[in-house]
């Protein structure tokens, strides 16, 4: 079997003709208008929709034109929507498997995401014809190199189609909130906080960096060394490494002294305990939006007396106990202090003043572009007794608050907040079908409004030979061809000088990128050559 993405370049003498074969009847396809500004599909587990899709953000959301339509997890994505946006945060294992096959995809095509975020739709195209193609089971065993590379040449050649960049940049109709590998990221509190540590912010308004930390993967014993060699001090909050969501992963706790480190249970994150005032400042952001409110946190821990506490604490889940520090009930000691506005306790007052806006706008603009992610928030403390050191502790995508926080205070929730300017890609790849058909019938129903059309090749040939040359007029084609049948179709762009690329998508299936100068239509009614079927290659034109 070849490698799915490999790329062949078949030679004109290699091109052997093969039998004529009769026309079967001839098929159009056509998008459907569009009844909606935007469809939200959303994958997300019970409780989150419980608790995100609350009737007054629906009601709200409908009237600027936006639905939310569920996603059906036993069911490939490409078989439903068509939507302009994928929302998703789900732990489940199937979910989570088809967020590896995804996230594959965005380490291969990783250029696609990074050289330029607005290529729309043609990277979606590019993505669904690379997934919908491949069974599932094989593509977790490509040979991640080979297919990244081929997909590195496609790519390069794909961005060398005229006009191209221009198009897209007119056109950012699909946005997926967020990448796969992107979420990803922050679910292993190390990589989590890795960006804001290379980040390393420092200006006029403040500082912001993360806690010192340690992360030990086994062998409980050597935590004590090891805590003692990287000069932490006591006491450290521990974390477990992975933050999946799970209870477990919120399990978390103090150790007071170096002798119980060693009964831990890795794999672990410990982190220094910065005193903070026992507030901490959640900034939520929705693309470019951002809201920063108060929450509780754990009180400060006298570091100067040697302290009575030794052992291991488990403490409960503080910040998520209260909506806000403006309105709980809370630790008496910090309590009273929060809402007086008379309090000469400097410290205090410092510690609920929200960070400097212009701090946050640039922490969060940072973090967007290095994390990838349009929708999380930044859960930061500020070091007691300092004004303008701040550090960052926890990074969630999607929280509970993030779009209501957005809708409610902001009124954000309108395409131009969830979409920006630059636009991400649908996850419409997730797909396991295999014969051309399904894939055809899937990339009709994923396609957006008029960017492209998709047509048979009698179809084709039908309206060019009619003179109606509206789904040919464009310089950049792409077709499906039947591998047997591909040196055939590859003779007779050669013989019309046409550039051409093939990627082998699977032993069955050819895609064939090659332009079709609008200089050049004279040879639109002979294409595609009579020897090949209807099932033999079909031909999806852009509207450049
Ligand atoms: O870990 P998860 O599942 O992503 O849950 C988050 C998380 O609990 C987060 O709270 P915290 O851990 O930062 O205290 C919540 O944030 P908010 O309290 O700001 O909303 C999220 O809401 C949780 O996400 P979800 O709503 O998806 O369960
Ligand atoms: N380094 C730290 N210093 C002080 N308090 C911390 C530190 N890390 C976490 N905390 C406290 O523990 C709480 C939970 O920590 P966090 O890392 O956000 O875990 P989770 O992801 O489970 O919410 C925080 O809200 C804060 O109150």
């Amino acid at each position: 079997m070849r490698l799915n993405g490999e790329i062949s370049y078949l030679r004109n003498e290699e091109v052997e003709e093969e039998e004529a074969e009769e026309r079967v009847p001839l098929m159009s396809l056509s998008p459907p208008p569009p009844s909606h500004k935007l469809v939200v599909g959303y994958a997300l587990t019970s409780k989150k929709v419980k608790s995100f899709l609350q009737p007054k953000l629906e009601g709200l959301a409908r009237k600027k034109g936006i639905i939310f339509v569920a996603i059906d997890h036993f069911q490939p994505l490409l078989n439903q929507g068509p939507f302009d946006i994928v929302l998703h945060k789900l732990t489940g294992k199937e979910w989570q498997q088809i967020l590896e096959v995804a996230q594959i995809v965005m380490h291969l095509t990783r250029e696609l995401f990074f050289l330029d975020l607005t290529l729309g739709f043609r990277v979606i195209f590019l993505e669904t014809l690379f997934l919908v193609s491949v069974p599932y089971s094989n593509y977790i065993d490509l040979n991640p190199f080979t297919a990244r590379s081929s997909m590195s040449e496609a790519y390069n050649y794909y961005l060398s189609l005229n006009s191209l960049k221009d198009y897209l940049e007119k056109h950012p109709e699909v946005t997926v909130l967020d990448p796969p590998a992107a979420i990803k990221h922050l679910h292993n509190r190390q990589s989590m906080l890795q960006d804001v540590a290379d980040l390393n912010l420092s200006d006029c308004y403040g500082k912001v960096g993360v806690p010192r930390q340690l992360v030990v993967t086994k062998d409980p014993s050597s935590i004590p060394d090891a805590v003692c060699k990287a000069e932490l001090s006591l006491p450290l909050v521990v974390k477990p490494l992975v933050a999946d969501g799970s209870a477990k992963s919120h399990e978390l706790s103090l150790a007071f002294d170096e002798v119980s480190l060693s009964k831990l249970d890795p794999p672990l994150v410990l982190q220094e305990f910065v005193n903070h005032g026992g507030v901490l400042f959640k900034v939520y952001i929705v693309g470019e939006a951002i809201k920063v409110v108060r929450r509780f946190s754990l009180p400060d821990v006298n570091k100067r007396e040697p302290s009575n506490n030794t052992g291991v604490f488990q403490f409960p889940r503080v910040s998520c106990a209260a909506a806000s520090a403006d309105d709980a009930e809370l630790d008496p000691s910090i309590a009273g202090k929060v809402n007086a506005e008379d309090t000469s306790d400097i410290n205090c007052l410092l510690a609920n003043k929200l960070p400097p806006r212009p701090l946050l706008e640039n922490l969060a603009r940072e973090l967007r572009h290095r994390l990838g992610l349009r929708l999380f928030n930044i859960d930061i403390i500020r070091e007691h007794g300092t004004k303008d050191r701040f550090y960052v502790i926890d990074i969630n995508y999607f929280p509970e608050r993030t779009l209501d926080i957005q809708l409610f205070v902001g009124d954000c929730l309108h395409y131009e907040c969830l979409v920006g300017n630059s636009c991400l890609v649908c996850h419409l790849y997730l797909c396991h079908m295999l014969d051309l058909k399904k894939i055809l019938e899937a990339i009709v129903k994923c396609q957006d409004m008029n960017t492209y059309s998709l047509t048979s090749s009698s179809a084709w040939y039908r309206a060019s030979s009619k003179g109606d040359y509206r789904s040919v007029k464009h310089d950049f084609q792409l077709a499906f061809v039947n591998m047997k049948k591909a040196k055939t179709h590859l003779k007779f762009l050669n013989a019309h000088k046409l550039q051409s690329r093939q990627i082998v998508m699977h032993e069955q299936v050819q895609c064939c990128f090659f332009r079709l100068p609008i200089s050049n239509q004279s040879i639109l009614p002979a294409y595609p050559p009579p020897s090949l079927l209807f099932h033999d290659v079909f031909v999806c034109a852009f509207w450049l």
